[in-house]
C-alpha cells in the first residue's frame, strides 16, 4: 500500500492506494465519525462491492444504511441531494454520521455535497472505483452536482476525511471508462509534470495493458500532483484553476450535448486537444509541443474532435464557466509541456478558430 497526504493542517487527510484495500478496518477507522454510516453508491457498483464495504464497516460494529443512485452523470442532481437526504432524515440519522462515497466521481461529487449540506456538515469518505475518481474526483474537496444551464453549477468546497483507494476495484471498469481517467491523469503532466508527461508518452502501452506497477505510478503520481495543488490553493483563489486545463471546453461539450453522450473524460480530452490548440494559436507553444499532445491524447484512445454545434452554442456555455470573471472567459493554456497559465486575454476569434477547427475535421 501507497499513503500520502493532502496537507491542509486540521482539515489535512491521508489518500490511501492499494489492493484488497476495501477489507482494511483500519484504515477506515479513523476517519469514521462516532454514529452511523451511509454508503452512497450506484446500480453499477453496488452489486460488484458494496457488500465488501459493509463487512468491512460491520467490522467495526457500524449500523450501515446504502442508498443507491442509477449510474451515469444524471444522478449528479439536485433532486438525488433530496433522495440522499430525505433517507439519512428518515433512518434518524444525526450530525455524528459519516457518509461513503462508494463509486466514480459522480457518486463521490454528489456525496460530498450532501455530507457538506447534511445538517451543516458530516463526516465523509471517499472510497473511489473509477479510474477517473481515484486520480482526480475524490482528491481536493470539489463537491457539487450539475444544473441543467451548467456543469458542477452548485457545490461546495467540503474535504473528505479519507480517501481510501482499492485498485483491485478497476478490474471490472469498462475500457471506455478507464480511458476516461487517463485524460485526468495527463493533465497533470500538461500542467505542472512534464517527466511524467515523457513517462506515460513512454509507457502508454503498459497503462492501457493495466499493468499493475504502470497503473500504480499512474494513480500515486496523480494524486500527488493534484494533492500538491489543492494544499496551496483549496478554494482556487488563482493556482488551483491550473486542473481546469482542457474544462472551459469540455464542461461545454457535456452540457451542449446534454451529459449523456461524452464521458466526463472524453469531454476533458477534447478540452485538452483545443486548449492545445489554442495555446498555438497565440504562439505560447510549438506545433511540435502541440503535436505531441495531440499523439498521447490520440494513443490513449480518447476522442480528439467535438460534436459540430453552432459556435454561439459553446460560447454561450463557455461563458457559465466559474472561472469567468467580468463576464470573460478565462483559459487554461499551455506556456510548453508542463507548465500551464490562467488567462482572460484571448481573443474571441482565435477561441473561435479552434472550435471551428476541431469541430470540422480531425486535427492531422
Ligand atoms: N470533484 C472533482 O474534483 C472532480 C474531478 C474530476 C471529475 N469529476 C466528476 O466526476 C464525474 C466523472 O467520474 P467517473 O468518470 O468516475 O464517472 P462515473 O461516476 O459515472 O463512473 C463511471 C462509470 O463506471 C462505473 N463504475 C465505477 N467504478 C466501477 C468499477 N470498479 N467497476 C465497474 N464499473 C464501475 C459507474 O457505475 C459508471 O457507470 C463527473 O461528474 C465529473 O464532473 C469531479
Ligand atoms: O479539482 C479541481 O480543482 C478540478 O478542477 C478537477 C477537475 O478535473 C474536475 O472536473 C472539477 O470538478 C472541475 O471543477 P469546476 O470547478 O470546473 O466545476
Ligand atoms: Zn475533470
Amino acid at each position: 500500500m501507497h499513503s500520502l497526504r493532502v496537507d491542509l493542517g486540521q482539515r489535512g487527510y491521508p489518500i490511501h492506494i492499494g489492493t484488497g484495500i476495501l477489507a482494511d478496518p483500519a484504515l477506515f477507522a479513523p476517519a469514521l465519525s462516532t454514529g452511523p454510516v451511509a454508503i452512497i453508491t450506484d446500480s453499477n457498483v453496488a452489486p460488484l462491492y458494496l457488500e465488501a464495504l459493509q463487512k468491512t464497516l460491520r467490522k467495526l460494529e457500524k449500523d450501515v444504511l446504502t442508498v443507491t443512485l442509477a449510474a451515469g452523470e444524471a444522478s449528479k442532481s439536485l433532486a438525488n441531494i433530496q433522495e440522499i437526504t430525505g433517507r439519512l432524515l428518515s433512518a434518524g440519522y444525526g450530525r455524528d454520521c459519516t457518509l461513503c462515497a462508494l463509486g466514480g466521481g459522480v457518486v463521490g461529487d454528489i456525496t460530498g455535497f450532501a455530507a457538506a449540506v447534511y445538517q451543516r456538515g458530516v463526516a465523509c469518505i471517499q472510497v473511489p472505483t473509477s479510474l477517473l475518481a481515484m486520480v482526480d474526483s475524490s482528491v481536493g474537496g470539489k463537491t457539487g452536482v450539475n444544473h441543467p444551464l451548467g456543469k458542477n453549477m452548485i457545490g461546495a468546497f467540503y474535504q473528505p476525511r479519507a480517501v481510501i483507494a482499492d485498485t483491485d476495484t478497476l478490474d471490472s471498469l469498462p475500457d471506455r471508462e478507464f480511458r476516461s481517467g487517463l485524460a485526468e491523469v495527463i493533465k497533470y503532466g500538461l500542467i505542472n509534470d512534464q517527466g511524467f508527461f515523457s513517462w506515460l508518452e513512454d509507457h502508454m502501452d503498459a497503462v492501457l495493458a493495466r499493468e499493475a506497477d504502470a497503473l500504480a505510478k499512474v494513480i500515486q503520481y496523480s494524486c500527488k500532483d493534484k494533492a500538491d495543488v489543492v494544499a496551496r490553493d483549496e478554494l482556487e483563489g488563482g493556482l488551483r484553476a491550473i486542473l481546469n486545463l482542457g474544462h472551459t471546453f469540455g464542461h461545454a461539450i457535456e452540457a451542449a450535448t446534454g451529459y449523456d453522450q461524452y464521458l466526463h473524460g472524453e469531454a476533458v480530452a477534447i478540452g485538452i486537444v483545443m486548449a492545445a490548440d489554442l495555446s498555438r494559436r497565440l504562439d505560447l507553444i510549438r506545433e511540435s509541443e502541440q503535436n505531441r499532445i495531440y499523439a498521447l491524447v490520440k494513443a490513449t484512445g480518447l476522442p480528439t474532435f467535438a460534436p459540430a454545434f453552432p459556435i454561439d452554442d459553446y460560447l454561450a456555455f463557455m461563458r457559465v464557466d466559474k472561472k469567468a470573471e467580468g463576464g470573460r472567459v478565462r483559459f487554461i493554456l499551455l506556456r510548453g509541456i508542463g507548465s500551464a497559465v490562467i488567462t482572460g486575454d484571448v481573443p474571441p476569434a482565435a477561441i473561435a478558430q479552434t472550435l471551428q477547427a476541431f469541430m470540422e475535421h480531425e486535427h492531422a
